[in-house]
């Protein structure tokens, strides 16, 4: 037979996560064989042991279903969703102005500047020098994107990898890289409108921009009338006609604008830009006196925040005709219809910020000086404090022993993203550089500070936060009630304000009852829950398990049950047939005993008649004559004799057809057949012949009844010739 060569290899394992798991007994597939019936000894089935061990060690494993093969890509997946990394996205600026495109570079190219969707600062126009910079500006594009989009390579300017030896870096693991020619909606869809999706879902979530001046910061997050920016993509999303039924009709969105700017360049102040430049206090991490209007439409939102940006500080410096002087901080929130007390309160907390940093800047390269000096430093320092509060919660996690410094605190802008710094919140970050080779110092900064922060992990404790934080502010909102109740019952003065009151606070409590019903319905503590259900899945599945055994050895005692029962049934009939044996033997035994107490000449006589009419019958049955003492196997020779012969004992019956049947001869040497003595045999047949006759006329057959009709001829024979002749026969 051919052998069949093994199984190659796989090229790749999966390793299974389960725990390890004892072999278990196979249960009895097949029914246990009957016993033949012709072996009464035949083994019983043996029933397998049962398996209680097996059942008590089932484990469950940790987050998992306990059937389902966990495998690694799998439970990565699965922390993805307990802790994502921080996204971090890279924005390259267009280099020169592309013919024909509707793309705009501003500082190259003034005259091809698009008017910005916002009002724009008249005071801010190109100056000659920006333009003498601009013709400097070479086309040499420092700043590679790799295929995958993922990545980028430095490259440093010739200058540079001469005289100091520097070398192209690469920098990866970039969640996109958008390349100079990326639109503003490729912008969008791919960074923002997973963040605006989420917020209509419940979940806050910041976009904070991040670059050197006059990288497009500005530019990426408001954009201009033909390309408008992140902020107004997401209002125009947030905005969108939803259909009839959906929950997100009955919300309502508040806008709050404001802006951290240093006054004189000293001191941090914020700034309100939606009110009169109004100027605002932080408690904690709390702006006080924040004004948010409700907006109802993307136009309404558009002018609002036209007009903010209006106020907004910027300036003409060397390296941007209209830098940003300030950190800008949009906040969408989303609330919820009064009438709506059905939704869920969350929403309530649920808000979108965009940040618009300040651009870092390079003294030497803007040339600042006086109160752009002082700003400069005010921006460069938020910028650092920003990056030392990420650098700080990034290497907490490496190191979770290391306490997470609290850099926070040296900022208003990093105090007021607190919990964006700390990883309490969702996070996502843009970066924008300029390409160009006189830009080279600053991407590398920039990249070489911003690119270790994708390594971040924000816990996604949001949610959870959210939920203790509605059932605090429901507890004390409820707590709060109670003295007010009872001091408004304890006032007899006005009978009829009380009531009104007491209704007032009664239908307060039931909608608070009710809000909170709906809102803790499914909300009972996820921790304890989780621990709950792995150990009733454990009970569950150990439940099963025994079912299973006892289910299977049942089957089996069963089986075993039948095949004693058969096995009975065939000892009875066995018993019944050795009873009827025994009844007959017992009968042959007395009819033996009757035979022996006849008198002997009798039997003898009713015996050789018995003999002798079988002999003749025999003889004279066919037109052939042949032995029939015995098995015969009678052959014609050529003389037309028979010759008949015996197997047991050799006799040969040697006759002619109507011969007389005394020519046996009878052959065989143990029965005296041997031809000296055939002359005896005939002789004693004859006798036999003749007492035979003689014996039937004297006795008229009186000792007939001795004779057993039933017995073989062979035995009557045998037993007639010892009678006659003793033992020797
Ligand atoms: N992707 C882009 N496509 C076309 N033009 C751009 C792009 N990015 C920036 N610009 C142009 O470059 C100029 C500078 O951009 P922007 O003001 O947005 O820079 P910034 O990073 O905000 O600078 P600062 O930090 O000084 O405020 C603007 O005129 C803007 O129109």
């Amino acid at each position: 037979m051919e052998s069949k060569s093994p199984p190659r290899c796989p090229s790749s394992v999966t390793v299974r996560r389960n725990p390890y798991r004892k072999a278990r007994a196979t249960p009895l597939t097949n029914p246990p064989q009957l016993p033949s019936h012709s072996t009464s000894s035949s083994k019983l089935p043996p029933i397998s042991s049962f398996p209680i061990q097996d059942i008590l060690s089932e484990e469950i494993p940790q987050n998992a279903p306990p059937t389902v093969t966990v495998t690694a890509a799998s439970q990565s997946r699965s922390q993805d969703s307990i802790a994502e990394n921080l996204r971090v996205y890279l924005r390259i600026r267009p280099l020169v102005p592309l013919k024909g495109s509707t793309k705009n570079v501003g500082d190259q190219n003034p005259s091809s500047r698009t008017k910005n969707v916002w009002p724009q600062n008249p005071s801010k126009k190109d100056s000659v020098r920006e333009k003498k910079n601009s013709k400097k500006k070479n086309n040499e594009s420092c700043v590679t994107v790799s295929e995958d989009c993922h990545s980028v390579t430095l490259s440093p300017p010739l200058p540079l990898q001469e005289s100091k030896r520097i070398k192209s870096e690469v920098y990866e693991g970039f969640s996109y890289v958008f390349s100079a020619d990326s639109t503003q909606s490729e912008v969008y869809e791919k960074m923002v409108n997973p963040l605006v999706e989420d917020f209509l879902k419940g979940k806050s979530g910041m976009l904070a921009a991040l670059g050197p001046t006059g990288s497009g910061k500005t530019h990426t997050v408001f954009g201009s009338a033909r390309e408008p920016g992140m902020v107004p993509l997401a209002l125009q999303r947030i905005f969108k006609p939803a259909p009839a039924c959906s929950s997100q009709s009955s919300r309502r969105f508040y806008l709050s604008i404001f802006e951290i700017c240093a006054e004189r360049g000293k001191a941090e102040r914020i700034c309100d830009l939606t009110s009169d430049g109004q100027d605002l206090s932080m408690q904690q991490s709390a702006i006080k006196g924040l004004q948010e209007v409700l907006v109802h439409d993307v136009a309404g939102a558009e002018q609002l925040i036209g007009r903010a940006l209006l106020k907004r500080s910027t300036a003409m410096t060397n390296a941007n005709s209209q830098s940003s002087r300030s950190q800008c901080i949009i906040n969408i929130r989303r609330g919820i219809d009064s009438s709506d007390a059905e939704t869920d309160e969350q929403s309530n907390s649920t808000v979108l910020s965009i940040v618009d940093l300040a651009g870092a800047e390079r003294e030497k390269r803007t040339g600042s000086q006086g109160t752009r000096l002082a700003e400069s430093n005010f921006i460069n320092n938020t910028s650092m404090v920003f990056g030392l509060c990420l650098r700080s919660l990034l290497e907490h996690q490496k190191k979770p022993k290391k306490a997470l410094q609290k850099h926070f605190q040296n900022s208003l802008l990093t105090r007021y993203l607190r919990d964006y710094l700390e990883g309490k919140k969702r996070m996502t970050l843009i970066l924008t550089v300029k390409p160009g080779e006189e830009d080279y110092l600053d991407a590398s900064y920039l990249l070489r500070q911003a690119s270790p922060f994708m390594k971040i992990k924000f816990t996604n404790i949001e949610a959870q936060s959210n939920l203790l934080c509605n059932k605090r502010q429901f507890q004390t909102t409820f707590r709060a009630e109670q003295p007010k109740r009872i001091k408004l019952g304890s006032r007899d003065a006005s009978m009829i304000e009380g009531k009104i009151a007491r209704d007032e606070n009664r239908l307060h409590d039931e909608e608070d009852l009710r809000i909170c019903n709906a809102k803790f319905k499914n909300c009972t503590p996820l921790n304890l829950n989780s621990d709950n259900l792995m150990k009733r899945e454990r009970n569950h599945q150990i439940m099963q398990n025994f079912a299973k055994a006892l289910w299977s050895v049942l089957k089996q005692h069963n089986e075993k049950l039948k095949v004693a029962e058969s096995e009975i049934q065939i000892l009875k009939e066995n018993l019944r047939n050795e009873k009827t044996r025994s009844i007959e033997m017992e009968k042959e035994l007395n009819n033996l005993r009757s035979f022996c107490t006849c008198s002997k000449e009798n039997s003898v006589a009713s015996t050789i008649v018995k003999v002798g009419e079988n002999f003749e019958s025999t003889v004279h049955s066919e037109g052939h004559t042949f032995c029939s003492f015995d098995e015969t196997k009678p052959v014609l020779d050529s003389s037309n004799r028979i010759n008949s012969e015996c197997s047991s004992c050799l006799r040969i019956c040697d006759s002619t057809p109507g011969e007389d049947h005394r020519n046996v001869k009878v052959l065989s040497p143990n029965c005296n057949c041997s031809p000296e003595n055939g002359d005896l045999v005939r002789r004693q047949q004859q006798d036999m012949s003749s007492q035979i006759l003689s014996h039937k006329t004297s006795s008229n057959l009186s000792g007939l009844e001795c004779i057993d009709d039933k017995q073989e001829p062979d035995a009557l024979v045998g037993m007639t010739l010892r009678l006659l002749f003793g033992e020797k026969f």
